[in-house]
């Protein structure tokens, strides 16, 4: 039996992502899962550190909001520590549901608990149709049903699986600023060999670079004279050795078996203050994820080289 922390209380949207990944069986010891609720994402991740349990589900990229910096931060190993993994990612779109403990006119809405992510994706619908409503922070969609069914705000932006696991009446659903909003989620392990490629996968990487000019523009050089597609760039503070020190998680489309990739990453490793590998996984929704092919093609053609072909 396998351990799954996820970000929770029950009833948000990282717990039904965990949930189809553990349906989908992506890593082994889904069919007998434990499943542990986590605070953040953070502690979810520390439970695969110190391991409390196998795997964690977090989000780590909204349509709306971009990448979660919880998360992406929390991807980093502290010094000493050994890497973590990402093993699979899902993603599921994002409507949310605004419940409270009665059936309210919208003029009685005054006091809406919402986690910041979700309130930073319906602010418009909400401006709208609740206009006297002011939002207070919850720490995640299923906190703030939770903080209705204490009587701490007049209703919640949350998910319907929340409302109804805290018995709320719903007032609206499917609310969103955006009608295809939705979020991508990762399964974190420990380190370990990464699943088969299968043509359309996604590689992650976290560089430290040197801060002298043109080490980003030569990092990111590596993947397209390649003709590896860079399907995210993200920088965050370093947190440690002085400010304005910054690194870099790129998402790159391919496989760590996929020629062109591994290239890229062991040129990488040559030129960079540090390279972690985070993983090759699926990519759920396809769509930008196609590995160059005429890659394979230079190397064969040099293999024969070898072998004294043309
Ligand atoms: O609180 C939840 O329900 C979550 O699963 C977290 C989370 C996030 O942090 O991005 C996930 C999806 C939504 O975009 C809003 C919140």
């Amino acid at each position: 039996m396998s351990a799954f922390a996820y970000f929770g209380p029950a009833g948000t949207f990282t717990e039904m992502a965990l949930n189809r990944l553990l349906q989908r069986g992506v890593v082994d010891g889904t069919e007998s899962a434990r499943t542990v609720a986590a605070d953040s994402p953070a502690a979810a991740i520390a439970m695969v550190r110190s391991g409390a349990v196998d795997y964690a589900c977090v989000p780590i990229e909204s349509s709306l909001e971009g990448s979660v910096p919880a998360t992406m931060d929390a991807l980093v190993s502290p010094p000493g520590e050994h890497r973590v993994q990402a093993y699979a990612e899902v993603t599921l779109d994002v409507a949310f549901t605004l419940a409270a403990r009665e059936s309210l006119d919208a003029d009685q809405v005054r006091t809406l608990a919402a986690y910041p992510v979700a309130a930073a994706q319906v602010r418009e619908q909400v401006a709208e149709r609740f206009p006297h409503a002011t939002f207070v922070p919850a720490s995640s969609n299923a906190g703030a049903a939770q903080d209705v069914s204490q009587g701490l705000a007049d209703a919640a932006v949350t998910t319907q699986i929340a409302a109804d696991l805290h018995g709320l009446v719903s007032l609206a659903r499917d609310v969103a600023d955006s009608p295809d909003a939705h979020t991508r989620f990762l399964l974190v392990g420990r380190p370990g060999p990464p699943p088969a490629r299968t043509g359309a996968d996604r590689t992650s990487v976290i560089l430290d670079l040197t801060n002298e000019p043109g080490s980003l523009v030569t990092a990111m050089t590596e993947f397209a004279s390649r003709g590896v597609d860079l399907t995210r760039i993200e920088s965050r503070p370093r947190r440690r050795g002085g400010s304005g020190q910054y690194r870099f998680f790129l998402d790159a489309a391919g496989h760590l078996d996929d020629a062109a990739v591994g290239e890229a990453l062991r040129a990488l490793h040559r030129g960079a203050e540090r390279v972690v590998y985070l993983g090759s996984w699926p990519v759920d929704r396809n769509g930008d994820a196609t590995p160059p092919t005429d890659h394979a093609e230079s190397l064969r053609w040099f293999a024969a080289l070898e072998q004294g072909g043309d």
